[in-house]
């Protein structure tokens, strides 16, 4: 079976790594690739190691309105720059958003593809949850589920490679100079994912997710997002890792670990690491996680629902082992 897929911003970090990933899917095929800058140009140009039968595959102008036969879109555009065309692409396309224009948006399936896989299937509209959040909620989800933990006053302090940030960009923290053998924090008390993990803590738990704080910080490395974050909650740490293990039993992408994960362990898969120390008698938990932000933060996790939703098994074009070292 082929299902005709196409992507929207294939020149970019994202675009790239889906492109990557469908050059490898069993069952999609891309026929159609689109940008803004690098329309007109053959795939060859922008990724030289493309598989020879994608390589004169030319990226179009995006244009809503002159898509090929098509059965699954993936946008990956940046976030404020995919509402107003996806809105016009028509119903039986499906999509999926690696963007940040549609999560919680009416219409739009938030795709935290390894906490509600089943609520995937069906829906024609998904937007990918972030890099951050899925990081994060993967590893909070099962405490919050349990009420193991509050979900009120919960800290992430979170650690991003700088490919994050997209390919993009005069912005010289980063560039090279900017980043090599440098830390820096940004986007803090109003990073734009605060409303998503609010709203998912939320609907983990059933409380109020008042509280939270949230602080990235750029560390120079190309790939990969580590969250560590510190919860209330009289609870120990075989009891977190036993409850996590119970809650993702099924789940073919999420890791829990007795060790605490690092990225490289993710890298250039759509694989999701989880762990937790706990001390009841200080009521702390620490919860750690980690993505490849461009894996299961992106492009991964883009893949799986998007396999989720044409009913394919989740696995499919996504069973690599991660690179290492
Ligand atoms: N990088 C990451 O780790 C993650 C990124 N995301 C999100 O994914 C999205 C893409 O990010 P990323 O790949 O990093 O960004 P990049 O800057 O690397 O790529 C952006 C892409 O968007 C295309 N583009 C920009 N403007 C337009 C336009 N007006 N019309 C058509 N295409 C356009 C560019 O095409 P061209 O070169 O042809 O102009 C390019 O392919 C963003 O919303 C980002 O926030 C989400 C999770 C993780
Ligand atoms: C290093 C860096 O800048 N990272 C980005 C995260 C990328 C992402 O997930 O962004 P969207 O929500 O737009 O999809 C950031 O902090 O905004």
């Amino acid at each position: 079976m082929s299902i005709r897929v196409g992507i929207v911003g294939i020149s970019g970090f994202g675009g790239g790594e889906a492109m990557r990933l469908i050059a490898g899917h069993p069952a999609f095929e891309l026929v159609y690739a689109a940008g803004e800058g690098s329309a007109g140009r053959r795939l060859v140009e922008l990724f030289p190691g493309v598989p020879p039968r994608l390589a004169g595959l030319v990226v179009q102008k995006w244009d809503p309105e002159a898509l090929p036969e098509l059965d699954v879109l993936f946008a990956s555009l940046p976030t404020g720059s995919s509402a107003e065309g996806l809105a016009r692409v028509p119903a039986g396309v499906k999509i999926v958003d690696i963007g940040g224009d549609h999560r919680y948006v009416d219409g739009w399936a938030y795709g935290l593809a390894d906490v509600w896989p089943e609520q995937m299937a069906g829906q024609t509209r998904v937007a990918n949850p972030g890099c951050f959040p899925v990081a994060t909620l993967n590893a909070l989800a099962p405490l919050l589920a349990g009420k193991l933990i509050e979900p009120g006053n919960i800290i992430i302090d979170a650690k991003t490679g700088i490919s994050g940030a997209g390919r993009g960009g005069a912005d010289s923290r980063f560039s090279y100079a900017g980043s090599n053998e440098n830390l820096q924090p940004y986007g803090l008390l109003k990073h734009t994912h605060m409303p998503e993990m609010a709203t998912t803590i939320e609907r983990l738990s059933g409380g109020k997710a008042d509280g939270l704080v949230f602080t990235p910080h750029l560390v120079p490395m190309t790939r990969g997002v580590l969250v560590t974050i510190y919860a209330r909650g009289q609870t120990t740490t075989e009891q977190c890792l036993d409850t996590a293990r119970q809650f993702y039993a099924d789940r073919a992408f999420v890791r829990v670990t007795d060790q605490p994960p690092q990225t490289k362990w993710a890298t250039g898969s759509n694989l999701s690491f989880v762990s937790y120390a706990a001390d009841p008698a200080r009521d702390l938990v620490i919860a750690m996680g980690v993505v490849d932000n461009l894996g299961k933060g992106a492009a991964g996790q883009a893949v799986q629902n998007a396999n989720l939703i044409c009913g394919l098994p989740e696995t499919a074009g996504l069973e690599g082992a991660p690179v290492w070292p």
